[in-house]
């Protein structure tokens, strides 16, 4: 073993004997480099250069490219609905190469659109493949029409057919639904009419039972996967959910949480405003997709009363309509054409409703929203201040053990200060205020 590494040693030339010869070598370099500079001026250096480049680009094969256009409209057809999903699609390419942009607020719209003008293009990437879209117009006898032209390698034709195509419309879904915001309609006779929904409630900031709240979410959640499922089992997609419990326990603010939860815009109908069963019809026909129906205090209206416990003399002056065509509308004809709608019925008085309207099948999920409990307190103090803990939380669960209050009420002590002292104080002396009112009405009794 010694020996072989002496014998390699031998070999290797030393370190002192490798020197002049690199010093040689390099000053031959030098002297190339300078003849080559005094020979060749840089001009005709460049010249040279760009005839090899040339030489090279040339042997390489030029792409070539295939274009789809999206027109306007066909012959005998629609509006082509590629166009606008592509207009709405590129309004968030526009880049700095744009220097003509269209810009557009269009109602139903919270943001100002931006497009392209006449002639101007977009380079895309999708994948590492460039898109070019072009988009222009031209003049028709009846009008002019507008068209774009994606134009890209025609290798890349079938993913861009298939696969990229996709990718711009799911695109556009996503940004629809972002840039949508949800609407709030109600009906007023023979249309239903639209204002923007701003309700704030969501699910994090409602003072119910956690276990309650958890359940109606996860509800929802199968309620929005099963679109398969209700296809297979041959029922419509839709979903109903009864309400009930005292004014100010959060009826209404639930059905907003919900809307906000699944994304979906609000129908509310009040039984009052329709004159007949043909309206009630025509109000439910005309329900767009993924959308919350609300009949608000059902029970006011003596069409859905439970007959056996109602006196008719009275209640028929107010009835336009028959229970037997809500009923229909629910989960007869309607329903056969109703995909992803969910119909609330609220109530106060769900002892007054006919059983009809009850029955199990009918309303999936029976909700019973209550009054105040210490655990839905403590929601309402972190929405309204912003705080877990304060020495007067014992004081305040021990008057709301034993009383029922609402929501809404102490919410609305809640918001009488943003300081946390005062603003429970002025909780505790209207429980205080609370339990002697009550004390006294028991006393009267007696
Ligand atoms: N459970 C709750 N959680 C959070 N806030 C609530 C709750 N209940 C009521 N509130 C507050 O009280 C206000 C009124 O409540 P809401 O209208 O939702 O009650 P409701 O049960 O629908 O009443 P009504 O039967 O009178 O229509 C709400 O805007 C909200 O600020």
């Amino acid at each position: 073993m010694g020996s072989s590494v002496m014998e390699y040693a031998k070999i290797i030339p030393s370190v002192s004997s490798l020197l002049p010869l690199y010093a040689s070598f390099s000053t031959s370099l030098m002297l190339l480099r300078n003849a080559y500079h005094e020979l060749v001026p840089e001009k005709l250096e460049s010249f040279l250069l760009s005839k090899f480049e040339y030489f090279f680009s040339r042997r390489k094969s030029k792409p070539s490219y295939d274009t789809f256009v999206i027109d306007d409209s066909w012959e005998g057809q629609n509006r082509n609905k590629l166009i606008d999903i592509s207009i709405f699609y590129l309004s968030n390419k526009i880049g700095h190469k744009n220097k003509i942009i269209r810009i557009g607020k269009f109602k139903g719209r919270k943001n100002v659109m931006t497009g392209l003008v006449k002639g101007e293009e977009i380079v895309d990437i999708f994948e590492g493949i460039e898109i070019t879209w072009f988009f222009n117009c031209r003049k028709e006898e009846d009008g002019s029409d507008e068209y774009f032209e994606l134009s890209f390698e025609d290798k890349y034709r079938e993913k861009v057919f298939n696969e990229y195509l996709d990718h711009v419309i799911r695109t556009y879904k996503a940004m629809n639904k972002e840039e949508k915001g949800l609407r709030f309609y109600s009906w007023e006779w023979p249309s239903w009419h639209w204002i923007e929904f701003q309700h704030a409630a969501t699910f994090d900031v409602l003072a119910m039972d956690f276990d309650l709240k958890k359940a109606i979410m996860n509800d929802l959640d199968r309620f929005l996967s099963r679109k398969d499922y209700y296809k297979r089992i041959g029922r419509p997609w839709k979903r109903g959910y009864l309400l009930y419990g005292p004014p100010g326990t959060g009826k209404s603010s639930l059905v907003a949480a919900m809307a906000n939860y699944l994304n979906y815009n609000v129908y509310e109908l009040e039984l009052a405003d329709i004159g007949s069963d043909s309206d009630l019809r025509d109000a439910m026909f005309h329900v767009g997709r993924k959308s919350i129906i609300v009949i608000e205090d059902i029970d006011c209206n003596s069409g859905v009363h439970d007959r056996s416990k109602t006196d008719d003399s009275i209640s028929d002056s107010n009835k336009n309509f028959s229970l037997s065509s809500l009923l229909n509308c629910i989960d007869g004809l309607w329903s056969s054409c109703a995909e992803e709608r969910i119909i609330i019925f609220t109530t106060n008085h769900k002892e007054v409703l006919d059983p009809a309207l009850l029955r199990p099948g009918r309303m999936d999920m029976h909700i019973q929203m209550s009054y105040c409990t210490t655990e839905g307190f403590r929601v309402l103090v972190s929405n309204y201040l912003g705080i877990k803990e304060h020495p007067l939380f014992e004081e305040i669960d021990g008057l709301i053990r034993r009383m029922d209050v609402t929501p809404a009420s102490l919410a609305e002590e809640l918001m009488k200060s943003d300081d946390a002292d005062v603003a429970l104080g002025e909780v505790v002396n209207f429980l205080k205020q609370k339990r002697t009112e009550k004390h006294k009405n028991i006393e009267e009794v007696n």
